[in-house]
């Protein structure tokens, strides 16, 4: 037979199968109406022998004739939607469930049921308007003279019908509600990251309140707003973290960071959804906010007039769904990307983004979903972007900054903490501290993930993870000069080990970008070290000196900073106890320490600082766009572009200045004939006491973050150097400061022995305070925090060690020295008499260590 004929047959025979379907459709959802109202999924999951439930027990259960039972039961069966399986005995068959008939159990809310929804579109009042469908359609115009199907049914639209019969607004209530738990956890899933920095959401349209119950569960920094009609909200859940208001998307929606809109743009013609959307976008933040619109997306078609083969059986779920908009809705409709994309842009939105389900988008490769995710699809206002850049451009914004308020405290540490940094997922914090130990913590509960004793005999300084080692690798330095690893083995156990010495204390380390085994540390010894993790032992780079060739090989610079380029790892820079940040390139290095290398690159430094021997630097960092940020002690914080340098050799001016330039004099007036290159300056802060960092926070380092001696955490603009934000944060000095790789969250640590971590969910934005000037505190000496009678006699040793191999410190400056250590002394006297034991968990006091 030819292939036409053939295929002509097959078709005749399918049509004369699939009329019936059409014919005695409803057949099959009235009986699985009545499967919910007799509750038979119910009495079969709750029979108490966990035996297939005969006829004669399920009509005793359900109190249904066992005649008509029987019927029932042998046409859900046929359908699958119950089994009947032979009991145990062997000598009946009963009825058990199935996933099917279990998504029917009218009293389950697990976020698979849609009884309720089944209950609602199967009501008298919803079946009605079906049978006016073509009346609809033969209008060539909708108008007065022919009103929707269900406004020609019952005189108004829905929602005034809801409103006047309670019983119907309940029905769809429920509906929704179950609606919400089915597809709220896939969306929050979805939205890792989205709600981060989030203060305030309202539901436009959100029923009684479900959708932000998961919400802000899920996300719980968030205060959700749940607003609909007056009828709905008089009947709304109350929840924590919720609250519900009244009014009408048409007139306003209240002012939140995002606002969230699912089910209820489909209700709407095209003229009504930009009003609507309209409206949402009015509420949220410029630029900033977000608009999370949860809808179905109708397949296009191609120009054969063939729906796009798209992705699933669920297109035709979409394609029903926009049958019952008809039916159901004055110009409801579900759309097509296109259609979307008219009524977005029509609304005034610029960018947007379409997201799928996951199963949504495991069904376009798979043809096998069976699953029920009508909502595929939300739109951001920002979009075009990837989720993780997405969260980064909303991280940059300053609405957010000036929303940062303490969200956890983390509580672990017996010691002040010197040292706060994230892991590259961010879902990890690492902290080191005075109590020698390292905690891992989940920041987002709050919890200790891991505490252990780093093995260091004094303070840990620093705590980094090692990149791309599951973070299982740590790297740590100290005041005990110690330089080492921590391996996190199965089951938690930690084994550290020793990698290298500093002469005295070693204060900061920096791993080289993606780099899983190399990283640098800087120390006291003005040595700077590179350890790579595959070998055995470090390599010593170099010792800082004196830009002064008299002092070269004399003295070295005691090092407080070092960090790397983030755009180019083979530039790094240190900063230590004179006025200059340097620049290296470790290309330059040649194995044996000597010329080039020990050379650096290029020297910064603010001009009015040269020759400054009161100065010192306390904090380096670099931007994502190679400018190096220098937090100076008793001074302020400069920003240099990479052509602000002095060069490898600056000489400076006059012999080493004594009488250097006086701070008001320089800052007032830079004596540089070329404006663009003074470097940007932040003030505001202290920063006398203690080894401060300085660090960038935003995606694009936008802005500029410090801790300060007056316990409190400073945020400038970076661009301009504008101060911004002032925030309390400790009672005494804040040291670190970590920002979140990425969204807008930052983590604090100082004297204090807790860390505090920080997110944008304060309701307000804040304001600077009205009076910033410093509040008088009682200096500790700089640098000085000593905290055992044997690393006082290290620093002594180290004191007069410095000053005997370096005759010319000892001429020029010996009551600098004994100015040093006066304060050394003083500072560990004033430390002794407040410091408690900082014996560790182990029960290890400092000596053990010492031994
Ligand atoms: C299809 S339901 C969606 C409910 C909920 N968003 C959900 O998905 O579970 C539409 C909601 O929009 C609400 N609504 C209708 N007109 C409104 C208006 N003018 N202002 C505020 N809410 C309205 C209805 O009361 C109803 O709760």
């Amino acid at each position: 037979m030819e292939e036409s004929k053939r295929n002509l047959l097959d078709e005749e025979a399918k049509a004369s199968l699939d009329i019936w379907r059409y014919v005695f459709g409803f057949a099959d959802i009235a009986a699985a109406k009545c499967a919910i109202d007799l509750k038979i999924p119910e009495a079969n999951e709750n029979h108490p022998s966990s035996q297939p439930v005969t006829l004669t027990e399920l009509s005793s259960a359900v109190s249904a004739s066992p005649s008509h039972l029987l019927r029932i039961m042998r046409f859900l069966v046929h359908q699958g939607l119950f089994k009947e399986v032979p009991t145990k005995d062997g000598l009946a068959t009963g009825y058990t469930n199935t996933p099917l008939s279990r998504r029917m159990m009218i009293t389950k809310r697990d976020g698979k049921s849609e009884a309720p929804l089944l209950l609602l579109e199967t009501s008298p009042e919803m079946l009605a308007p079906w049978l006016k469908l073509s009346s609809v359609v033969s209008s060539p115009v909708l108008n007065v003279s022919t009103p929707p199907p269900f406004d020609a049914v019952h005189g108004k639209d829905l929602w005034s019908f809801a409103q006047d019969n309670p019983c119907h607004s309940e029905l769809i209530n429920e509906a929704m509600a179950c609606d919400a738990r089915r597809v709220m956890p896939r969306v929050a899933g979805a939205c890792h990251g989205l709600f981060d920095g989030v203060a305030t959401v309202v539901d436009v349209g959100g029923g009684t309140g479900e959708t932000l119950g998961i919400l802000v569960k899920e996300f719980p920094w968030i205060k959700g707003f749940n607003f609909d009609l007056p009828h709905v909200i008089e009947v709304a859940q109350v929840l924590d973290g919720v609250e519900n208001v009244e009014g009408d998307m048409f007139d306003s929606i209240p002012a939140c960071d995002a606002v969230i809109i699912k089910w209820v743009l489909h209700d709407w013609g095209d003229k009504d959804c930009i009003k609507i959307l309209k409206n949402c976008k009015e509420a949220v933040p410029p630029n900033v906010g977000k608009v999370l619109i949860v809808e179905c997306v109708i397949g296009e078609k191609k120009n054969t007039m063939v729906v796009e083969e798209r992705d699933d059986k669920l297109e035709h779920v979409r394609l029903q769904l926009d049958m019952v908009m008809m039916v159901h809705t004055s110009t409801g409709k579900e759309r097509t990307l296109k259609e979307w994309d008219f009524v977005l842009t029509e609304a005034g939105f610029a960018r947007y983004e379409e997201e799928m389900s996951e199963k949504a988008k495991k069904g376009r490769s798979n043809f096998n979903g069976l699953h029920h995710p009508v909502v595929d699809f939300w739109r951001r206002e920002v979009g075009g972007i990837s989720s993780r850049n997405f969260s980064n451009r909303f991280s940059a914004s300053e609405n957010l900054v000036l929303r940062l308020e303490i969200y956890k405290k983390l509580e672990k540490h017996k010691g002040c903490v010197n040292t706060v940094s994230f892991n590259a997922e961010g879902d990890v914090l690492i902290s080191g501290s005075d109590d020698r130990r390292v905690v891992l913590w989940d920041w987002q509960l709050g919890n200790v993930k891991l505490s252990f004793h780093s093995g260091h005999a004094n303070n840990v300084f620093q705590a980094k993870f090692m990149p791309f080692s599951d973070d299982r690798t740590i790297v740590t330095c100290a005041a005990d000069g110690m330089v080492r690893r921590a391996s996190i083995l199965e089951g938690d156990k930690v084994e550290t080990s020793f990698l290298g010495l500093h002469q005295g204390r070693a204060h900061k380390l920096c791993i080289e970008p993606g780099n899983p085994h190399i990283f640098y540390t800087c120390g006291e010894d003005g040595l700077v070290q590179r350890f790579d993790l595959r070998t055995e032992a470090p390599t010593e780079l170099f010792t800082c000196q004196s830009v002064d060739p008299r002092r070269r090989n004399m003295e070295a610079i005691q090092l407080n900073a070092i960090a790397i380029d983030p755009r180019n790892s083979n530039l790094f820079a240190v900063g230590g106890m004179d006025e200059y940040a340097r620049l290296y390139d470790v290309r330059r290095f040649q194995g044996d320490g000597s010329n080039g290398f020990t050379r650096a690159a290029d020297h910064f430094c603010p001009p009015h600082l040269i020759g400054n021997e009161e100065v010192g630097i306390t904090g380096l960092a670099f931007s994502e766009q190679s400018e190096l940020l220098v937090s100076y002690n008793d001074e302020f914080i400069y920003l240099f572009t990479p052509d602000m340098g002095l060069g490898s050799s600056p000489i400076p001016s006059s012999p080493i200045s004594k009488s250097s330039v006086s701070k008001s004099e320089s800052a007032s007036s830079p004596k540089d004939e070329n404006e663009h290159l003074v470097p940007l300056v932040y003030k505001g802060h202290k920063n006398s006491e203690t080894v401060k960092g300085v660090n960038f926070f935003g995606p694009r380092s936008e802005y500029v973050v410090s801790g300060s001696d007056c316990g409190r955490i400073f945020i400038w603009r970076k661009k301009g150097g504008e101060l911004i934000r002032v925030m309390e944060a400790d009672r005494h000095v804040v040291n670190c400061i970590e920002p979140h790789p990425h969204i807008p969250v930052l983590a604090s640590s100082g004297i204090e022995s807790d860390i505090k971590v920080w997110t944008s969910k304060a309701a307000e934005r804040a304001t600077l305070p009205e009076n910033i000037e410093l509040r008088k505190r009682t200096p500790r000496g700089w640098m000085y925090r000593v905290s055992s009678p044997q690393e006082l006699l290290a620093q002594l040793f180290s004191l007069q060690n410095r000053s005997s191999s370096s005759p010319e410190r000892e001429g020029e400056s010996s009551s600098a020295t004994g100015r040093e250590l006066l304060d050394l002394i003083l500072t560990f006297n004033d430390q002794s008499d407040d410091e408690n034991a900082t014996d560790d968990e182990d029960g290890n006091s400092h000596e053990d260590f010492f031994s």
